[in-house]
């Protein structure tokens, strides 16, 4: 399921990112609730672009957990006006700049996650559209070595995976225990933890079929949830993180002094909570990770999905089954 290294071509060519329509295809809702809100809508409107702001063509988007917890209306109370078109990942091709961007320009490649704060004000016009509107302190030039699909599905998880590492004072020669190992999150942060910070010991969680998978990506330990519990074993790790959701549990394993980094769900001292911020200079200190393949974004194989099966894409999100990214392209 591992990304292939090979660029695909490109949805969108750098002649046709010079013609900006006034509307566009976008899934939006208009309401909160579940997946039957999403509505395709053909005549959404371009959104404009402020003074440091680009105007991207999308090639690909991925979706994450969040845009259905928002969709439920979970945030309501920090979210941006509806009606919303959803999405934070987006590659693809930027076909204007505002007059204060200065590191990019027409026809850049380039990918990021949209939305600063994940629940604050999240972008209303989203990346589930022909064209979104994103700061240029967002993205970062798409690595070379990536298709326009897989660059999508790294954006936010890998943002997470890297800020609860960096919150936790991750370093060189530590140990880490990952709850959720294959998921968006989990696949990264065992390839951060091992390639990139040089972990002394990596294990992570998932059901029977995804062990190979975990190992694959770096892990030294594949702990099978559905057969042993994690917190009896006798291990303890200078650092957990939680993506799944047993912040309880993961304090029973980490380290006198060690840290618990939670995404989701309850906490208990010590453990603490974060909620991603979207940088595109954290994309561009990986970028060397990415082009070599060190660090590869996974794309569930069940995808990329259609433009036209974004209902179908989160239906499958939305099982927590998903193996690495759920990634929608061509757009
Ligand atoms: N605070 C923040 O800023 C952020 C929070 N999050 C949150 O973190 C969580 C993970 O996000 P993301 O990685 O995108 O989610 P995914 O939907 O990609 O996670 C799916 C994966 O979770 C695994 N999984 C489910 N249950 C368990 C379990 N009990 N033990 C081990 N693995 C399990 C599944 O593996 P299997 O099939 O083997 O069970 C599957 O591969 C979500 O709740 C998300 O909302 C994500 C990003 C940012
Ligand atoms: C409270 C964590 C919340 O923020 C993000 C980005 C998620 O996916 C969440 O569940």
């Amino acid at each position: 399921a591992a990304a292939s290294s090979s660029s695909s071509s490109p949805a969108v060519t750098t002649a046709e990112a010079g013609e900006v329509p006034a509307t566009m295809k976008a899934w939006a809702y208009d309401e909160y609730g579940d997946g039957s809100v999403l509505k395709l809508n053909e005549a959404a409107a371009v959104p404009d672009i402020a003074d440091d702001q680009v105007l991207v063509r999308v090639a690909a988007a991925a979706l994450n957990p969040v845009d259905a917890k928002r969709r439920a209306g979970k945030f309501k109370a920090t979210d941006s006006p509806l009606p919303t078109v959803p999405g934070y990942d987006v590659a693809g091709v930027v076909v204007k700049a505002g007059r204060k961007v200065k590191g990019l320009k027409e026809g850049d490649e380039v990918y990021g996650n949209i939305s600063e704060k994940a629940l604050e004000g999240p972008k209303q016009s989203g990346s589930l559209a022909e064209y979104t509107a994103v700061e240029e302190k967002l993205l970062a030039l798409k690595p070379k070595s990536l298709g326009f699909a897989q660059a999508a599905g790294l954006p936010l998880a890998v943002e997470t995976a890297h800020e609860g590492l960096e919150r936790a004072g991750f370093s060189a020669g530590k140990s880490i225990l990952i709850l959720g190992g294959a998921g968006g999150v989990g696949s990264l942060a065992i390839q951060l933890a091992k390639h990139v910070y040089g972990a002394s010991k990596v294990a992570a969680t998932a059901s029977t079929p995804k062990l190979e998978l975990l190992k694959s990506l770096g892990a030294d330990v594949a702990i099978d949830y559905t057969k042993e519990n994690f917190e009896d074993l006798p291990d303890k790790y200078d650092v957990v993180l939680d993506a799944v959701g047993q912040g309880e549990k993961a304090v029973k394993v980490v380290k006198e002094g060690g840290s618990v980094v939670v995404l989701t769900g309850a906490v208990v001292p010590p453990g603490f909570r974060f909620v991603v911020t979207s940088d595109g200079s954290v994309l561009e200190k990986l970028n060397p990770y990415l082009e070599s393949g060190k660090v590869k974004p996974l794309v569930d194989p069940k995808g990329p999905f259609a433009f036209s099966q974004v209902v179908e894409a989160f239906s499958y999100l939305e099982t927590g089954r998903a193996t690495g990214k759920v990634v929608i392209s061509p757009i």
